[in-house]
């Protein structure tokens, strides 16, 4: 059977619990919205077919819990991202000053080659804002990202980020184009088969530090 896709990449979601990681990607992957906050257990991952420049990009998407207990487990995948979406929430003065803590924790652990852009969500709740564009724009600048301002709920630049980090990694690939090709019935498998081994070290660390 001919192959889908001519290229597999891994993107990546990181950022505070709460800011709309799984919301950005249900509404990229699936035009969906949750109004409702269920928190991501580890990790978890969605896939999408795009086409950049005559290449059809299969992009797999790892939406990684924000919460503090489970990022021993998240950072272990860092390494095998391509791409990275750094999201804070722009009612959430708090979650946009932990950029610079996820940003250093994709410097610790993240392949140096791997490309990042900024994303401010929930710009739909302009009576709520706590950080301007202004300030995204130039946190954006200090570690040369691109930015963007998105909203889950209204579906604003959604399309647009993912799509603008794809065509950073894929551009930065070019050259092992080839070598990217893997076969996605073996990528994910072996995707599956992590999830599993993921959701029970998270069980099991969760038990660890329970303190009820
Ligand atoms: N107004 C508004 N609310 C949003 C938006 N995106 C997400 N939310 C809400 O924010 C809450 C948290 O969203 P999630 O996507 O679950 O957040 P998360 O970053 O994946 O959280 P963790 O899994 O805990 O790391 C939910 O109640 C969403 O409905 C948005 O663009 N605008």
């Amino acid at each position: 059977m001919a192959k889908e896709y001519d290229v597999l990449l891994r993107l990546m979601l990181l950022g505070d619990s709460g800011v709309g990681k799984t919301c950005l990607l249900w509404r990229f992957t699936d035009d969906d919205f949750h109004p409702s906050h269920i928190s991501t257990i580890g990790i978890d991952f969605k896939m999408k077919t795009l086409e950049i420049e005559g290449v059809r990009v299969r992009v797999q998407i790892w939406d990684t819990a924000g919460q503090e207990r489970y990022q021993t487990v998240t950072k272990q995948y860092y390494r095998r991202a391509q791409g990275i979406l750094l999201v804070y929430d722009v009612t959430n003065e708090h979650s946009f000053q932990d950029i610079v803590k996820w940003a250093s924790d994709v410097d610790e652990c993240a392949p140096e080659r791997v490309k990042w852009i900024l994303v401010g969500n929930k710009c739909d709740e302009e009576e709520r804002r706590r950080v301007t564009t202004e300030q995204g724009n130039k946190l954006a600048k200090t570690y040369g990202m691109y930015f963007f301002e998105t909203s889950a709920f209204s579906n604003y630049n959604i399309n647009e980020c993912f799509t603008r980090l794809t065509e950073l990694v894929l551009h930065a690939n070019r050259k092992e184009l080839d070598g990217l090709s893997l076969s996605i019935s073996d990528d994910l498998s072996s995707a599956g088969q992590r999830s599993v081994e993921v959701s029970q070290k998270v069980e099991e660390s969760a038990e660890r530090t329970c303190s009820c």
